[in-house]
């Protein structure tokens, strides 16, 4: 493994954020590896989405430092964070359901028509589109008969599927997943969890917000718990069981008072 691949996509020291005398996020720092599946946990109102909008940028924190591939950036808006390649898939997944599934891809981000004319007209490049479109849904293995069907017309699983062949579309260095099998059944998950997987076997660094500790267990590589805005455990997931998990979420475990484990040396492949 090179020194890049060892170095974190995403490193996040010090954040804070509060809503008046409410301390949803309390020095938080961690790190991100390419190519691993990070699980963020925690109870309710432990702090995970208000995390999440920090580092996605539609709720900015209020102290702390964030650094992709090593440089500090400043993370504003959603447009901010989408520029240093942090995509998002949130819960309400942000699809357009009378649109099929190549317009949702390129939502916001059409292609232009080459021909000038045409360009100047507004005219679209549907073909270049669609044939993006079949590639990366191909290259993820998600599996939508045409990339002319339209989202209402596609089940929950493959419309989560979309949601994340969107952000991988427009990022390959991070994406976040916010509880991408909330709403699924079982077959539908598992769809989804495989897909998890190859993301992070293409190198994306991804972070997953669960409350399904089966889930951490099975899929995920590292994984943190948030315990009322501190970050209580950073551990890979080979160091901890559902039962270890439940009571770090409920406070009978903790792994002190800043809650951060470094890296360790092995759990990075050095
Ligand atoms: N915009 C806001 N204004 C005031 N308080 C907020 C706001 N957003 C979040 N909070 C509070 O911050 C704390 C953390 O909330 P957050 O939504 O991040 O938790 P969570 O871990 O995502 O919970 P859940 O699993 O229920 O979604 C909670 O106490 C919540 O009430």
């Amino acid at each position: 493994m090179t020194s890049e691949e060892r170095r974190p996509a995403l490193a996040v020291r010090g954040l804070s954020k509060s809503f008046g005398g409410l301390h949803a996020l309390r020095d938080v720092s961690f790190d991100l590896m390419p190519g691993q599946v990070t699980a963020l946990v925690g109870d309710n109102g432990a702090g995970k989405s208000t995390l999440v909008k920090a580092l996605s940028g539609l709720q900015p924190a209020d102290e702390g430092e964030t650094l992709i591939h090593g440089e500090p950036v400043t993370l504003k808006s959603a447009r901010a964070a989408a520029a240093v390649g942090i995509e998002t898939v949130h819960q309400n997944l942000a699809l357009i359901e009378h649109s099929n599934v190549t317009q949702n891809l390129f939502l916001n981000r059409e292609i232009r028509t080459r021909v000038p004319v045409l360009r100047q007209l507004g005219w679209l490049d549907h073909k270049k589109m669609h044939g993006d479109t079949r590639d990366i849904l191909s290259e993820l293995g998600i599996n939508i008969s045409s990339v002319r069907t339209k989202i209402r017309d596609l089940s929950g699983g493959q419309r989560q599927c979309v949601a994340i062949g969107r952000a991988v579309a427009w990022s390959r260095e991070i994406v976040m997943l916010d509880e991408p099998t909330a709403a699924l059944g079982v077959h539908q998950t598992g769809l989804v969890l495989e897909l998890v997987r190859r993301l992070a076997g293409r190198g994306v660094a991804v972070l997953m917000i669960t409350h399904n500790m089966e889930h951490v267990l099975q899929v995920c590589d590292r994984v943190l718990v948030l315990r009322l805005g501190r970050l209580v455990t950073d551990r890979p997931t080979s160091e901890v069981d559902g039962r270890s998990l439940v009571e770090y979420i409920t406070g009978l475990r903790s792994d002190g008072p800043a809650g951060n484990v470094p890296l360790k040396e092995a759990d990075t492949g050095a």
